[in-house]
């Protein structure tokens, strides 16, 4: 035995070894606060004080629910460059939006990306790699494509016309409803035929009777909690595995899609009808080339579509009606323009994805609830590569996390007038100079060669949904005097939007 007279093992329990043994963790801690603050490694900048100390400051303001708001708030107050962490920073300078995202760039996406997703398995958004994610993109981005999307308006005018059969229900019946709730419902079970070539049945029954839409949301703020303190994803996300946990209903519904389509497979079942997809189109890929595009791709390009097509395209929608119930005038401009362009035969009956790329007073209300209301409601965070470099006039060491939300780049009074934070869709229409300037600017759906490559399928949604429910139907705010409840994780989601619907006469 070791010291067994000297050392009795009771003494570790005693209050002197305690006290020593906490005073010492507490020094410690103490030490690595100072040097994650001080160390020459990081860049100074302005910011709240104990962002500089820990990630526990951001983390707190995430947990809160409206960092966008604090965001904002925080520039107002600090400048172009504000410390949101020891080793993070986010950044408000439109001109550093090439930098950080153009085309070309050094700066790979930061870490915290990875909890947005299976650490082993990274997907087209997940993957933090350059080189890799450069061959994903390549692989998948034709999947994207305008001439492929367009061949999939049937899904959505499918989708549209269940939509609006609902809302007939609600106008005959005069049923307040949920307005983000149902127009979560139609993105979902879109995305769902557009990815894969089915739906959630969302729309059918009213209803998320699986808790997918729970699951979800549960998943996403565990991806911009955890986000925070990415080191732990990986133990954690094995652990949510074993679980059950962690959007497992989104991922075996995905895999049970693809198994079925599967020519050959025991899984196969012979006659089911694949409407055009995503899945559809994966699948052609990778019967013309199974060695390059593997079944593993199939899966990851029907997944990363679902969750990443489907919160962003509803939270989208609601902007647009909220703003636009919030704004009588823009609303009648609106009507004026889908009333007029119907009488003179402009447009079809159902409005179609083409007719509606000519209603230009549509696509400017489109275009500002989405600069107002970004689907994403945190930095995108990028690091800096080796060598530092200089952002905002500032220079940042390597490894230094810099971020642009698009809340802060969208509420820019440089670059979007002193009315930047009102919701005016005429802005886009009056100068095309000034319109080229704002374009620039205007980073909802991101910069760059990571930007977004759902972009397009999102427009068609929304872009078909919108004139053909403002034809038919009066929407009213049930409270019109409140103000839009939010909660924010990874993305900015509207609370509750009561409203009610009555008829028009088309
Ligand atoms: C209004 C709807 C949408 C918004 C606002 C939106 C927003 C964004 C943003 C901001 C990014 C870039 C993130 C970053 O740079 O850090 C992104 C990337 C991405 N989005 Fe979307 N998105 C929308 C719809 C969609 C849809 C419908 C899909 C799929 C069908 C999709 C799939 C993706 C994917 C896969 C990426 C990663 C691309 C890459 O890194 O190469 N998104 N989106």
């Amino acid at each position: 035995m070791l010291f067994p007279q000297r050392f009795p093992i009771s003494y570790l329990f005693s209050f002197p070894s305690i006290a020593f043994l906490f005073s010492s963790l507490i020094l410690l801690l103490l030490f690595r606060a100072l040097w994650q603050a001080y160390s020459p490694k990081r860049t100074v900048a302005p910011g709240p004080f104990f962002a500089k100390f820990s990630r526990l400051w951001f983390l707190r303001q995430v947990l809160q629910g409206e960092f966008e708001k604090v965001n904002i708030e925080l520039h107002c107050k600090y400048g172009p460059v504000v410390r949101i962490a020891p080793n993070e920073y986010s950044i408000s300078d439109p001109e550093a939006i090439k930098t950080i995202f153009g085309h070309g760039t050094q700066f790979m996406k930061a870490p915290s990306y990875k909890a947005a997703g299976d650490p082993y398995f990274p997907n087209l958004f997940t993957e933090l790699d350059p080189p890799t994610h450069a061959t994903l993109r390549r692989k998948f981005a034709p999947l994207y494509s305008m001439s492929s999307i367009v061949s999939m308006e049937p899904c959505v005018q499918k989708c549209t016309a269940v939509l609006t059969e609902r809302l007939r229900e609600f106008a005959q019946s005069g049923a307040a409803f949920n307005l983000q709730e149902w127009l979560q419902f139609y993105a979902f079970d879109l995305i769902g035929l557009l990815a894969v070539s089915e739906s959630f049945g969302f729309l059918d029954d009213g209803k998320d009777p699986r808790g997918i839409l729970i699951e979800l949301d549960a998943f996403i703020k565990y991806s911009a909690r955890v986000g925070i303190y990415h080191e732990i994803h990986t133990p954690l996300y094995k652990l949510m595995q074993t679980l059950g946990k962690g959007g497992a209903y989104i991922y075996t519904f995905t895999w049970a899609q693809i198994a079925k389509r599967l020519p050959g497979s025991a899984t196969e079942e012979k006659g089911v009808k694949l409407e055009d997809s995503i899945l559809a189109r994966a699948l052609e890929k990778h019967k013309e080339d199974p060695e390059t595009f593997k079944i593993s791709d199939v899966y990851q390009v029907c997944l990363a579509s679902i969750g990443a097509g489907s919160d962003t395209t509803s939270i989208s929608l609601c902007a647009i009606f909220w703003y636009l119930l919030k704004t009588p005038r823009a609303l009648a401009k609106l009507k004026e323009e889908v009333d007029e362009m119907t009488t003179s035969g402009k447009i079809s009956h159902p409005v179609t994805f083409l007719d509606a790329q000519a209603m230009p007073y549509m696509q400017a209300v489109i275009k500002e609830a989405i600069r107002l209301h970004s689907a994403t409601g945190l930095p995108l965070g990028r690091v800096v590569p080796k060598g530092g470099a200089k952002v905002a006039g500032k220079y940042f060491t390597e490894g230094s996390v810099v971020g642009i939300n698009t809340w802060v780049a969208h509420y820019n009074t440089d670059m979007f007038g002193d009315d930047a934070a009102t919701f005016r869709p005429e802005r886009w229409l009056e100068d095309k100079e000034k319109a080229q300037v704002m374009e620039r600017y205007y980073i909802a759906f991101g910069h760059g060669s990571r930007t977004c490559v759902g972009k397009n399928i999102s427009l068609m949604e929304i872009s078909v949904l919108v004139p053909n429910l403002i034809r038919r139907f009066e929407f009213e705010l049930v409270r019109p005097e409140d103000g839009l409840e939010c909660y924010s994780n990874w993305f900015v989601k509207h609370q509750n939007v009561l409203c009610r619907v009555s008829e028009r006469k088309v």
